[in-house]
This record gives C-alpha cells, sequence and structure tokens, in this order.
C-alpha cells in the first residue's frame, strides 16, 4: 500500500474535532511526534495572538468573536502541510467550518461519552463553557447540539476507554489508510 505520509513532499496537515475532553490536544501532540509533524493547538494561537486566555475572550469578547478567531486561525494562522491541529472544541460548529477545515487537509473527529468527558473535564477551569453550576447537564444538552455535528466528518474514532497510545495509533491508520486512498470504515 503506496504511504504517502513516509513521503515529505505529501504531508497533508492533520486536523482533529471532537467534543471538549475527547483529547484533541493530548492526542494531537503525541502523533505530531509520531509523524515528525508540527503541532498547533488552535486555542493556543489564538491566546497568543490576541493576548488574552480563553476564558477571559469568552467574558470580554464574547464566543461569536472567538468563533472568528478560530475561522482566521484555519485560514491564515498556521502553514499549509507537515502540522498536526489540534482544533479548539466548536471550531467546527459554525456552518462551511467542517468544509473550510476539510479543504486545508485531513479532519479526523474523536467521540466521547458524557460521562468520559465530565470525568476529563472535571479537573480543569479554563472551559468557559463548562463554567457552571451542573457541568453534566451543560455537557449532556451541549453534545445534543453538536452531536449531530460532528457526525459529518467522515473519518472517526471513538475514546471511550482507550488509552492514549490506543487512540493515537487509530488516528494514524485512518490518516495513513485516507492518505493512500484506501477506503475507511466509521468508527463512533
Ligand atoms: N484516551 C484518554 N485516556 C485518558 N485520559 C485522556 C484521554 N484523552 C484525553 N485524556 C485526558 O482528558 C483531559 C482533556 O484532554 P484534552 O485537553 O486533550 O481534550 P481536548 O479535546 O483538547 O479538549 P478541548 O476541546 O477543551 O481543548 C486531559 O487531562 C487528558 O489527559
Ligand atoms: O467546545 C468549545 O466550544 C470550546 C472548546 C475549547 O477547546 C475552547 O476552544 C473553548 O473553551 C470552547
Ligand atoms: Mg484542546
Amino acid at each position: 500500500m503506496a504511504d504517502n505520509t513516509t513521503d515529505p513532499a505529501v504531508r497533508p496537515n492533520l486536523y482533529l474535532t471532537g467534543f471538549m475532553g475527547t483529547g484533541k490536544s493530548s492526542i494531537g501532540r503525541e502523533l505530531s511526534r509520531t509523524l515528525k509533524y508540527r503541532f498547533i493547538d488552535s486555542d493556543r494561537w489564538i491566546e497568543k495572538d490576541v493576548g488574552m486566555k480563553i476564558p477571559q475572550i469568552f467574558a470580554e469578547k464574547g464566543e461569536a468573536w472567538f468563533r472568528e478567531c478560530e475561522k482566521r486561525f484555519i485560514q491564515e494562522g498556521h502553514p499549509a502541510e507537515g502540522c498536526v491541529v489540534a482544533c479548539g472544541g466548536g471550531l467546527v460548529v459554525p456552518e462551511g467550518m467542517i468544509e473550510l477545515v476539510e479543504s486545508r487537509g485531513v479532519l479526523v473527529a474523536l467521540f466521547a461519552s458524557v460521562k468520559t468527558v465530565l470525568d476529563r473535564t472535571s479537573r480543569n477551569k479554563n472551559r468557559p463553557l463548562l463554567a457552571v453550576e451542573d457541568p453534566e447537564a451543560r455537557i449532556r444538552e451541549l453534545m445534543a447540539k453538536r452531536d449531530p455535528i460532528y457526525r459529518k466528518v467522515d473519518l472517526a474514532v471513538s475514546t471511550d476507554g482507550r488509552s492514549f497510545a490506543d487512540v493515537r495509533d487509530a488516528v494514524l491508520r485512518i490518516y495513513r489508510a485516507h492518505c493512500s486512498g484506501t477506503p475507511v470504515s466509521k468508527e463512533h
């Protein structure tokens, strides 16, 4: 099987999407080491670009303004190849964003249950959308809205009960298969 990812001339960007806590940032970093690609996290890029942390951006500028920053990041904030990009959890939500990201490289969606997301996000207070009295109810409500959007992404990996290495290898397999033109079946 031809493997384009071993050809330095063909290194399409690998974008990770999915709900908060599915592991885009942590798995993305691991993937970038394995592929010897540059790792970029859209949340960190925006924080640096605007000079504010995410909670401050949401509080002072609002979510819609943040979504515009995410669009600008995809359009002009990173190299055209050789990158693993961990997208912010809501980056693909506005209409047209899945198509925009897919025009820049290979998009893979990570999935996890409400329980897993709650467990993985509860230790950390830097997600303004989950900084509410009942984060579980908020996750349920947001996930119900967003799940149909993430499911539009053709390449998908489930992360529930799987180790970092296992998820990393599953993403690598489908990225490489996709790059070499091999059909990939969905795994939600
Ligand atoms: N497969 C996994 N097994 C165990 N823990 C995991 C796994 N994937 C992620 N985690 C843990 O879950 C937490 C959230 O992961 P991470 O920050 O990578 O999520 P994210 O998808 O980037 O979230 P966000 O959309 O908010 O940026 C981290 O503490 C990470 O170590
Ligand atoms: O899912 C979301 O809407 C978000 C996820 C995070 O990565 C950050 O982009 C921010 O907290 C919003
Ligand atoms: Mg992240």
